[in-house]
C-alpha cells in the first residue's frame, strides 16, 4: 500500500479523484493538497468507512512538505481549466508555474513517487516537469507520466457508439480497446482506430468523424459547461483508472498495457519510437511494473496510411509545445 496525494485536490477534478482513491485498496493514507479548502474536503471524506487516513493541507505551516512526505504517488490536477474559445495552450501562462512549483515539492519530499500530470496543457507541463526533477537530479523517467487516458476513455465510449445497433460490432464501450498516441490536445492527438479491439469495421466518412470527435472531445465538454470549467468526473475516472493500473502493477503485481505521455529517450523501448516520430516526449502504450513504466509496447509499425497522415501532423504541433515547456525551465 502507498500513500496517495492529490495536489489540487478541491478542484473539479481533484474532489471526484480523491474520493475515488479513497476507495481505492492499495491507498494507505490520502493527502490531498490545494492552495484553499483541502481540509474540508479531506474532513468529508475521512468518514467515508474504508480504511486509511486522509488529510487535508494548505500552503502554510509547512502544507506541501507534509502532504507530500513519504508519498508513492503524487497525482496533480492543480491549475485552471478551459473557457470557451481557449485552447489548451493558452492555459500555458498560469498552469506553468504551479506545475514547476509542485513538482519542486515532488522533487524536495518525495523524489521516487510516480508522478501523474493532468494540468494541462499536458504537452508542455510533462517536459516542465522532467526539467525540474532532473535540476533536482531526481529524474527517474520511468516514473513521470502525463495522464492521456481521458483520450482512451472517449476512443472507447464514442467508437462503441458509432457501432451501436451494428449487432456483428457489439456496441459494448467497456469491451472496446483503443491505442491513443501522440499528444493531448485537438489534432496531436492520434486515436488508432485500425488497431481497435475487437476490430470495428467503419467507412471513410465515419472513420473521419469519429476521429475529429475523439481529437476534439474535451472541446464538447468545454462547450456545454458554458464557462463552467472542462471535463472533471469523466477525468476523475480517467485519473483514477491510470492511477489504479499503476498501483495494481506496484503494489499487487499484476502488470497492464496503458497509453501515457512519456519521457522516450528515458524509457526501455523509447528511443525506437523516438527515431519514428522524432519528439522526446510522446503519448505510446507502456507497460507497467513495480518499477513504473517496464517497456514501450509500440502499435506504430501497424499502423494505417491514414493514420500516419494524421501522425505527422500531431507531431509539428507537438515539437513546439514540448520546446514551449522546455524552454519555460532551461537548465
Ligand atoms: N489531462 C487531461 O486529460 C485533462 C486535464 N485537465 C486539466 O486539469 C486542470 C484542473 O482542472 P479542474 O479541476 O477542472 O480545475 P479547477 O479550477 O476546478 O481545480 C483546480 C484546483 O487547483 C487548485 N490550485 C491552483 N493552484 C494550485 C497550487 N499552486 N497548488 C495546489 N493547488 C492549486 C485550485 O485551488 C483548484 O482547487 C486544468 O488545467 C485542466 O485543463 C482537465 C481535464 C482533462
Ligand atoms: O479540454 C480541456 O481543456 C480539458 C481536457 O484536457 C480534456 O477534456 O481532454
Amino acid at each position: 500500500m502507498v500513500k496517495a496525494v492529490v495536489a489540487g485536490a478541491a478542484g473539479g477534478i481533484g474532489q471526484p479523484l480523491s474520493l475515488l482513491l479513497k476507495l481505492c485498496p492499495h491507498v494507505s493514507d490520502l493527502a490531498l493538497y490545494d492552495v484553499v479548502n483541502s481540509p474540508g474536503v479531506a474532513t468529508d471524506l475521512s468518514h467515508i468507512c474504508t480504511t486509511g487516513a486522509v488529510n487535508g493541507y494548505l500552503p502554510d505551516d509547512n502544507g506541501m512538505q507534509k502532504a507530500f512526505t513519504g508519498a508513492g504517488i503524487v497525482v496533480i490536477p492543480a491549475g485552471i481549466p478551459r473557457k470557451p474559445g481557449m485552447t489548451r495552450d493558452d492555459l500555458f501562462k498560469i498552469n506553468a508555474g504551479i506545475v514547476r512549483d509542485l513538482i519542486k515539492g515532488v522533487a524536495s519530499y518525495c523524489p521516487d513517487a510516480f508522478v501523474l500530470v493532468i494540468s494541462n496543457p499536458v504537452n508542455s507541463t510533462v517536459p516542465i516537469a522532467a526539467q525540474v526533477l532532473r535540476e533536482a537530479g531526481v529524474f527517474n523517467p520511468r516514473k513521470l507520466f502525463g495522464v492521456t487516458t481521458l483520450d482512451v476513455v472517449r476512443a472507447q465510449t464514442f467508437t462503441a457508439a458509432v457501432v451501436d445497433g451494428d449487432a456483428k460490432q457489439g456496441g459494448n464501450p467497456e469491451s472496446f480497446k483503443v491505442p491513443v498516441v501522440g499528444g493531448h490536445s485537438g489534432d496531436t492527438i492520434v486515436p488508432l482506430l485500425s488497431l481497435a479491439e475487437p476490430a470495428v469495421t467503419l467507412t471513410d466518412a465515419q472513420r473521419e468523424a469519429l476521429t475529429h470527435r475523439i481529437q476534439f472531445g474535451g472541446d464538447e465538454v468545454v462547450q456545454a459547461k458554458n464557462g463552467a470549467g472542462s471535463a472533471t468526473l469523466s477525468m476523475a475516472y480517467a485519473g483514477y483508472r491510470f492511477a489504479h493500473a499503476l498501483l495494481e502493477a506496484a503494489c499487487a503485481g499484476k502488470t497492464s498495457v496503458e497509453p501515457s505521455f512519456v519521457y522516450l529517450p528515458g524509457v526501455p523501448g523509447g528511443e525506437q519510437v523516438k527515431d519514428q516520430v522524432g519528439t522526446d516526449f510522446f503519448a505510446i502504450p507502456v507497460q507497467l511494473g513495480p518499477n513504473g513504466v517496464e517497456k514501450v509496447v509500440s502499435p506504430l509499425d501497424k499502423i494505417s496510411n491514414y493514420e500516419k497522415g494524421l501522425l505527422e501532423t500531431a507531431i509539428k504541433g507537438l515539437q513546439g509545445n514540448i520546446e514551449k515547456g522546455i524552454a519555460f525551465h532551461k537548465l
